[in-house]
């Protein structure tokens, strides 16, 4: 464990390996977190083009700006940057499915057309993080009905959830209209939630 401080305010960084796809997964934590509950807790998913090259097909930079900076002003948070690029199908098809979605498919159908699930990640090393820090329950930062299902599976106490909502761009709207429509994420973008203004911080709709 190493001090790690940020923009966003004073985490620990905490690695782990997992033998199973090979890959380092690292933990952010503000304050104390071992033997907590209700720890509020982002999971977020590698995207290397929007989380280092602020790519606007997605919203992932945004909302690891918005859970880190939310995480930080808190008491205590943890953030799991979980290497699982593309929703788990690794980079150099993320841009086969981006080539694909240039064509006119949507993510869904872009992943289904090079031979994927629509989406390929899997909870385990989240949960094992979890476990290994000892956190006893969370407040999930997420709109991703699945991140909690697996996370349960898993034997992980989901205590509350927490919406991570962005507002839309010219250039992910059809990206997150897409979630909400074919993969059930709790986003909808005409109206009925309040959405924050681009970059700022996390609104909390649900607290337990
Ligand atoms: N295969 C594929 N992956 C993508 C695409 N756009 C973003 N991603 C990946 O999707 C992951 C982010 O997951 P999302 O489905 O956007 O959101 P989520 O994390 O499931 O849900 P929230 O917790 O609500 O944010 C990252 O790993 C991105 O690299 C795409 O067009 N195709
Ligand atoms: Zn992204």
């Amino acid at each position: 464990m190493a001090d790690l401080p940020t923009r966003f305010g004073r985490f620990r960084l905490v690695a782990f390996w997992n033998n199973r796809d090979g890959k380092e997964h690292v933990a952010m934590v503000h304050g104390d977190v071992m033997g907590a509950d209700d720890v509020p807790t982002r999971l977020h998913s590698e995207c290397l083009t929007g989380d280092v090259m602020g790519s606007l097909r997605c919203d992932c930079r945004e909302q690891l700006e918005a859970a880190l900076r939310d995480l930080g002003s808190r008491e205590r948070g943890l953030l799991l940057y979980l290497r699982q690029e593309g929703r788990g199908i690794g980079l150099i098809n993320k841009v086969r499915a981006y080539a694909l979605q240039d064509g006119g498919l949507d993510t869904v159908d872009a992943n289904l057309a090079l031979g994927f699930r629509d989406d390929e990640r899997d909870y385990a090393i989240a949960a094992h993080m979890l476990v290994s820090l000892d956190v006893r329950s969370i407040r999930l930062m997420t709109n991703n009905p699945d991140k909690i299902e697996q996370l349960e599976q898993h034997g992980i106490r989901v205590s509350a959830r927490i919406p991570h909502i962005m507002r839309p761009n010219e250039h992910n709207r059809f990206y997150l209209e897409t979630k909400a429509a074919r993969s059930g994420h709790y986003i909808d973008l005409n109206g009925k939630q309040h959405l924050p203004e681009q970059g700022e911080p996390v609104i909390v709709l649900e607290e337990p």
